[in-house]
């Protein structure tokens, strides 16, 4: 699995056919190659960017969530191999906004992300604590969960990313402490060692308030892989800061 930076850009349900010009800047202004970029815009967009953007893009496209069957009667879902086939190559899972707002267990989340590798798309798996939880002391307890049964056990030398967003970060400018990162990120690879060898190392992102201004102390911290960004990937101008800030 590759250890380069990741800088991922989640668009949520933002964007119409004139952002793409955004895209566009971020794919012009972007020239460090040791970087990887992706950005996840809404389903609406995903093939009109990737025709605009073509095959050799710096900037890989992604879904923000796929169905777990390839076709069927799902009123408004999308399949894998539909976000693959419309020019996606990679897909954000387990997302809090999909596990909270959308009631989506776990074991959803795992069938998920097995239609994901079996479509040739690169999952983001996301899981974080809500402030309640945190401050009742069960961080460690959530996240193991959430870990444990959001991955299927087939994952052994596939490429997927596991993208820690702590609720409360999410959209508040509340960003994660230094020590809070690096303590989930510990209980994250331990966690998948135990399940899938000491070997496996995991791709590890941060996601929740990374903006141009405090992205470059979280990118520096040890085992950092990159960053799942929300608001502050909306525009170029900021998006590109974040990128340039990786390490
Ligand atoms: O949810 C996020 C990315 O998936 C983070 O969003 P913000 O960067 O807006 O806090």
């Amino acid at each position: 699995m590759t250890s380069q930076t990741l800088i991922a850009g989640n668009w949520k349900m933002n964007g119409l056919l004139s952002s793409i010009d955004e895209v566009r800047a971020v794919a012009e202004g972007s020239c460090d190659n040791a970087v990887r970029i992706a950005i996840f815009p809404p389903y609406t967009l995903i093939h009109p960017i990737s025709q605009i953007l073509g095959h050799d893009s710096r900037v890989v496209l992604g879904g923000q969530d796929c169905h777990y069957e390839d076709y069927g009667a799902y009123t408004g879902d999308v399949s894998a191999h539909q976000l693959y086939d419309a020019g996606a190559r990679m897909v954000i899972l387990g997302h809090s906004e999909r596990r909270h707002g959308h009631k989506e267990p776990c074991e959803t989340v795992a069938l998920k992300v097995c239609a994901a590798l079996n479509a040739g798309l690169e999952p983001i798996i996301c899981i974080g604590e809500t402030l309640e939880q945190r401050k009742e002391g069960l961080t460690h307890a959530v996240l193991s969960k959430q870990l444990r049964d959001s991955l299927p056990d087939d994952l052994m030398g596939k490429a997927f990313h596991v993208a820690y967003e702590p609720v409360w970060a999410i959209g508040t400018g509340m960003i994660a402490t230094d020590d809070q990162i690096v303590d989930a990120f510990s209980l994250i690879r331990r966690v998948i060692s135990e399940r899938f060898g000491t070997d496996f190392k995991p791709h590890l992102l941060y996601g929740g308030s990374v903006k141009p201004d405090n992205a470059v102390d979280v990118l520096k911290l040890d085992g950092v892989g990159g960053a799942l960004v929300g608001g502050a990937s909306l525009k170029a101008k900021d998006f590109l800061k974040i990128i340039r800030a990786a390490p």
